[in-house]
């Protein structure tokens, strides 16, 4: 997809396609929509990402909160959207045994109850590994820290998510 087919969309069209962009916040993709024409894909992705950068804190959380679990219940329950589903599949949670399931779980919810939204991280660039011992680390780091952190992941997986929709490469940041 090309982005002269990207401006040519109508509204109804831009939300059914970008609305995925940022996990299950249907406020952006209707928000972005009003800043057409995009030159070209980064500058629609810019739209997206200085939607949320422009957000009071509470908004910045509320758009993690729309995050499911990382290995979670959601996951278990067939529940992901198929974006979601694809990224947590790739980075193995989808075959994870009970122990390692429920070791995941415990490290949510601590993650949980000291930042007050889930743990967000690019599934996609990470692996079985890596997400817990990621964790485990960010449990850690101060709040403000973690927030930006966990923004930035946010960013990484719009980034896949708008690259596939138009059949590009996204960069590794
Ligand atoms: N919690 C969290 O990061 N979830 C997400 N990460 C990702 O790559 N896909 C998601 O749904």
């Amino acid at each position: 997809m090309d982005i002269e087919k990207v401006n040519s969309m109508d509204f109804g069209e831009f939300v059914d396609v970008f609305g995925s962009v940022t996990e299950r916040c249907p406020l952006i993709a209707p928000a972005v929509f009003s800043q057409r024409p995009f030159s070209d894909l980064e500058d629609l992705e810019q739209h997206f990402f200085a939607f949320t950068d422009a957000l009071p804190q509470s908004g910045q959380e509320g758009v993690l909160r729309c995050h499911p679990d990382l290995a979670g219940r959601e996951l278990q329950r067939g529940e992901l959207s198929a974006e979601s589903q694809r990224e947590q599949s790739a980075a193995g949670h989808t075959s994870l045994g009970a122990a390692e399931r429920l070791w995941l779980a415990e490290l949510n919810a601590q993650y949980r109850a000291r930042s007050g939204f889930p743990f967000a991280l690019a599934a996609r660039l990470s692996d079985r590994a890596a997400v817990p011992r990621e964790r485990a680390r960010r449990l850690h780091c101060p709040p403000t820290q973690e927030l930006n952190s966990a923004l930035g992941e946010v960013k990484k997986i719009g980034r896949r998510r708008l690259a596939d929709l138009l059949g590009s490469h996204a960069t590794e940041s």
